[in-house]
This record gives structure tokens, C-alpha cells and sequence, in this order.
């Protein structure tokens, strides 16, 4: 679902400043897929997430989703499929809108649902369900504004609000990395179950081991802008925690 051939990312060429961030990128994900990548800091991660949302365009190779090239289809045209949590809880959501106008805008992204998306009662009804399934008693606080809540609420809410619309990609950077372990351990739930009972696709980068041996069903690491591992389902349910470790050692 997900492909990049021969992709490399260079920022500032032909300067001193330049950085070859990747090279050679040769990925591809499968649907339903829940890839994690690993990799020391500076090695490519968040470049490759952002070659695939499209907010940064490759030096070369070719992106393609569902067999349909996209590598200079811009984030914007993107965002219909591709739904982002990102490490910082303030990305992602409008904090000075409720809980319930911020569904009203991930509803909107799409109209193709035939959800009803004005302030109706069966749309209050909808997001409260939906609301009620994190187990955080947000379902009684919709008028509240997004910016009082937690970080953990915060990064809960915006993993739900990916199911409102059409999303099939789900972007995970560094999603619990500013939480306290509890909240990361309830989004890291939350993440999970929402990926899987809306056949999401997920890549997930992450420096946090635990969360890689636990989650996803392939695992990647990423040094100096190149794939130097990659375990698919069953290597890396043979993996223990330590060997993760020892990847970094
Ligand atoms: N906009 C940019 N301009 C110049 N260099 C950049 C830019 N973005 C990333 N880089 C460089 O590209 C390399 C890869 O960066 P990237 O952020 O993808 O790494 P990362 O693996 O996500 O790191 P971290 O774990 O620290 O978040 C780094 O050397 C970084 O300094």
C-alpha cells in the first residue's frame, strides 16, 4: 500500500551544511501493516515519515500508494488518507476548540461517510461513543476545549479523531515520548486498538524498546539514512526485549 523505490533525501546540496538524511530508501507496507522504526537520533526517521505525508518531497526515487504515484503530491492531498500523531500532544489538535468541533474538523476532511457533521445531537451522541471507549470520562466534557486536557488526553483524542474519516495510514512519531509512563501506556493502548479495529496502516517511530518489542508486527532500524535491519511478523516474534538493546550497543 505504502512504497518507496530507491528514495534518498538530501537537505542543503552543494552546500557545507549539506546532509544526506537518506539514501537509497527501498520500503515498502504492506496493508494492515504496523511497521515500527527504530534508530539512533539523526539516522532518518522522521524524514522517512515525512517523505510519506508528503510535508518534505524526496531528492530522488519515486512514492507511490496503492500502485498510484504520489511523490510530489503535496501533504495537503495526502491528509485524506494519512492521519499524524506527533510527538508534541499541542500538534494535532485546535486547543482552543472543544473536543466536539475538533471531531466536527477530522469529520470534514472527508464528506464521503455521510456523517452527519453539524452540531447535531447524533453527532455529540457519536463522538461521546467514541470518546467513551478511551475510558479517560472525556464523553462528558465534549464542550470543553482540547487545550485543558492532558497530554495523554490529548494525544488519546487526536488517535480518535483519525477514525472519522478515510484514514488507512496512520503516522506515529515519537507518540508517548513527552508523556508520563501511565499516559504513554494508555496511548500506546489506544493506538494499538484503534489500528486495529479500523485495518489501519501504521508506521510508528519510536525510541522507546519496550513499546517496539510490544507493538507492531514488523520492526525496522534505520542508521545514518539507510535500512540496516528489517524483521517481519515472525522474526520479530522470535526477537526478546534484550536483543533490541543489543541493536544499539
Ligand atoms: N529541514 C532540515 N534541514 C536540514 N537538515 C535536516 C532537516 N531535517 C532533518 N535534517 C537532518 O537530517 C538528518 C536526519 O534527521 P531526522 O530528523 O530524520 O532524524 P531522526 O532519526 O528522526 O532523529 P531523532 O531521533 O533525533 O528525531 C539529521 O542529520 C538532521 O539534522
Amino acid at each position: 500500500m505504502i512504497k518507496l523505490t530507491s528514495v534518498g533525501k538530501d537537505f542543503n546540496k552543494g552546500k557545507a551544511n549539506h546532509v544526506q538524511a537518506l539514501s537509497d530508501i527501498n520500503f515498502e507496507v504492506n496493508e494492515k501493516q504496523f511497521v515500527v522504526i527504530l534508530g539512533a537520533n539523526g539516522s532518518g526517521k522522521s524524514t522517512l515519515l515525512n517523505l510519506i505525508s508528503g510535508n518534505l518531497f524526496p531528492s530522488s526515487g519515486t512514492i507511490y500508494f496503492d500502485n498510484t504515484e504520489v511523490t510530489r503530491l503535496p501533504d495537503f492531498q495526502r491528509s485524506r488518507w494519512i492521519a499524524r500523531v506527533f510527538q508534541n500532544p499541542l500538534s494535532g489538535t485546535a486547543p482552543d476548540l472543544t473536543i466536539l468541533d475538533n471531531f466536527r474538523l477530522a469529520a470534514l476532511r472527508s464528506k464521503s461517510k455521510k456523517l452527519s457533521i453539524g452540531a447535531t445531537d447524533s453527532f455529540k451522541k457519536l463522538v461521546q461513543e467514541k470518546i467513551s471507549t478511551l475510558g479517560m470520562g472525556l464523553e462528558d466534557k465534549v464542550y470543553q476545549p482540547v487545550g485543558s486536557l492532558s497530554g495523554g488526553q490529548r494525544q488519546a483524542v487526536t488517535l480518535l479523531m483519525s477514525t472519522m474519516d478515510e484514514t488507512r495510514i496512520l503516522l506515529l512519531d515519537e507518540p508517548t515520548a513527552a508523556l508520563d509512563p501511565r499516559s504513554a501506556a494508555l496511548v500506546m493502548q489506544t493506538a494499538n486498538r484503534i489500528i486495529s479495529e479500523n485495518n489501519l496502516t501504521a508506521v510508528m517511530v519510536t525510541h522507546n524498546l519496550k513499546d517496539a518489542y510490544n507493538y507492531g508486527n514488523r520492526v525496522v532500524q534505520l542508521a545514518e539514512g539507510k535500512i540496516i535491519r528489517d524483521l517481519n511478523t515472525e522474526e520479530k516474534a522470535a526477537l526478546n526485549e534484550a536483543d533490541l538493546f543489543h541493536w544499539f550497543t
